[in-house]
């Protein structure tokens, strides 16, 4: 294959073209109501890189235009891109560091434009300068570490990185930028370039889905009050943990905790400071919890905890320590300090088997056992 049969300049357009639908499909989902701010940065940056693609390659404009501001710009949409990638990583890009990206373009071009004019020494310099840009862009989604995430885009932006580096080579290796320009590595690392833009546009795009389905996962199956699971969530997770409990051998225990009076708290307090309580339980039960274990509000003031690999007389122990962790510890809420009780059922799989529902409703029963007989206690079912 030589390079003739791919036709540079056709190759350019059609890498100018991909540039600019790419971009239309990021400004597309980026108008989207609830879109996140880093989409909007990655639609900003590819409009910008767009422009500046057509800014350098239109011929007739003039110089400052062509060989200057052109490559500034696209620049410019380089560091955007970079910036919406550090928000969604939680993180960002000072508005300096996007200058300095910029003012690095402009200097040089500016240089190798006015000073010591040299086309081939402005195609290195913006080879290497974009396929480093473009390596950040991937570092910057590869710490992160979900490769199943973004495995998509961080190849997209280092295929687009040794693109770009293999041009700025090619350019540095051959001392006539015509003669390197109609070559075969030229023809393939401008192909090379329009793939990598649709990978990194797709990537990107599943990287927001991804966030968007992770959001959605939590509203369904986690209780917004209180951060436990919800009875959805409890359905979920719980068969998985109590067969995978069931699998290894190992007991399951289930405890019904149930705060004591809590109609008196609220009406005492208020609503908020009953939800305070609620807040303050979870948080405790939580500091119990081992990563296999789940928690979850089963209604009102009721919560369950399910603790894969805990017998009986172990489960009666965590179930004891909580009550008396709850009994001497004090909700703070605007200035007051309220105490309160739980009392607690406690079942476990050696005795009811590992069906999750009987499970809860032997606890409940076991709960209630501890009502009655005074609150503020431990009762096994
Ligand atoms: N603040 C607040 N209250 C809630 C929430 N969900 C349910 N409740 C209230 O919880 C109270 C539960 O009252 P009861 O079922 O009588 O139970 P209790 O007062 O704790 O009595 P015992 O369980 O017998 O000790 C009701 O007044 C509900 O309105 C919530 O999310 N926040």
């Amino acid at each position: 294959m030589d390079a003739g049969v791919l036709n540079l300049d056709t190759l350019l357009l059609v890498q100018i073209c991909v540039t600019l639908l790419t971009t239309a499909l990021l400004v597309a989902s980026a108008c989207y109501a609830d879109s996140p701010p880093e989409q909007r940065w990655w639609a900003a940056g590819n409009v910008a890189v767009s422009i500046g693609m057509v800014m350098c390659n239109v011929d007739g404009l003039p110089l400052l235009v062509n060989n200057i501001l052109g490559y500034g710009v696209i620049a410019f949409g380089i560091a955007l891109v970079l910036r919406g990638l550090r928000v969604y990583c939680n993180n960002t890009l000072s508005w300096t560091t996007i200058g300095i990206i910029t003012g690095i373009a402009l200097v040089v071009m500016a240089y190798y434009t006015l000073v010591a004019p040299s086309l081939r020494a402005r195609l290195c310099f913006s080879g290497f300068y974009y396929a480093i840009l473009n390596w950040m862009c991937a570092f910057a989604i590869a710490r992160r570490g979900s490769w199943r995430v973004s495995g998509i885009a961080v190849a997209g932006f280092v295929l687009l990185g040794v693109a770009l580096f293999l041009r700025g080579t090619h350019m540095l290796t051959h001392s006539d930028p015509a003669d390197a320009a109609s070559s075969l590595v030229m023809a393939l690392s401008t192909l090379a370039v329009p793939l990598a833009q649709i990978c990194i546009a797709f990537g990107v795009i599943l990287m927001v889905m991804w966030r968007y389905a992770e959001r959605l996962r939590r509203l369904s199956t986690l209780d917004a009050l209180t951060g436990a699971l919800n009875r959805a969530g409890l359905e979920m997770q719980g068969k998985r943990t109590g067969l995978r409990a069931q699998r290894g051998g190992r007991s399951l225990a289930v405890i019904m905790i149930d705060v004591d009076f809590f109609k008196v708290i609220n009406d005492t307090y208020g609503h908020p400071v009953g939800d305070e309580v609620l807040r303050h339980l979870a948080r405790l039960v939580r500091l119990e919890l081992r990563p296999h274990d789940l928690l979850a509000r089963f209604g009102g003031e009721e919560f369950v905890l399910v603790l894969d690999g805990v017998d009986r007389p172990s489960a009666l122990k965590v179930a004891e320590r909580l009550r008396a962790r709850i009994e001497y510890e004090m909700v703070e809420l605007d200035k007051l300090s309220v105490r309160y009780t739980a009392s607690m059922g406690v079942v476990c799989s050696d005795q009811h088997d590992y069906d999750l529902i009987r499970l809860i409703s032997a606890g409940d029963a076991a709960m209630y056992e501890a009502k009655r007989a005074g609150r503020n206690r431990v009762a096994a079912g």
